[in-house]
């Protein structure tokens, strides 16, 4: 994946480093993101825990015939997930954004796994 450059000013453009300022700058910007890449491998692994445990939740649905999607573990998890928002001094509004999506993705997970009779299999996560 590449991205279109314009001529900006940034970090990663050594000409830019001129004084020692700006040098420690690069410099503490690069050690911030050395932990945003411990973060970012963090959720991936954190992530894929879930995905595989939502898994098993639908192929255990499919099994009893139940629906992918329960709206009363969601309005749970909604509430639950502000209040740790809330808590932890990060925008609700991401925590609601992160149940959004992570819900979806299960869920439509859940219903291809109902739609192959139950065979959690399909799904390249157990690969
Ligand atoms: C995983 C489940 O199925 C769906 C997905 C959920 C989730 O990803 O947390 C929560 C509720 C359900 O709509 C579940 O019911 O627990």
């Amino acid at each position: 994946m590449t991205h279109e450059h314009d001529a900006e000013t940034v970090v990663d453009s050594p000409d830019h480093w001129r004084d020692e300022q700006t040098q420690r700058i690069v410099q503490r910007i690069d050690d911030l993101r050395q932990s945003i890449d411990n973060v970012d491998m963090a959720i991936i692994a954190l992530l894929a825990e879930r995905f595989k445990y939502t898994t098993q939740v639908g192929a255990l649905k499919a099994a009893a015939g139940f629906a992918p999607a329960d709206y009363k573990r969601e309005d749970y998890q909604m509430e639950r997930l502000h209040r740790l928002a809330v808590d932890a001094g990060l925008d609700p509004d991401i925590a609601e954004m992160y149940r959004e999506f992570v819900v979806t993705e299960a869920k439509k997970r859940h219903r291809r796994i109902a739609e192959a009779g139950g065979d959690p299999g399909i799904l390249d996560i157990f690969a």
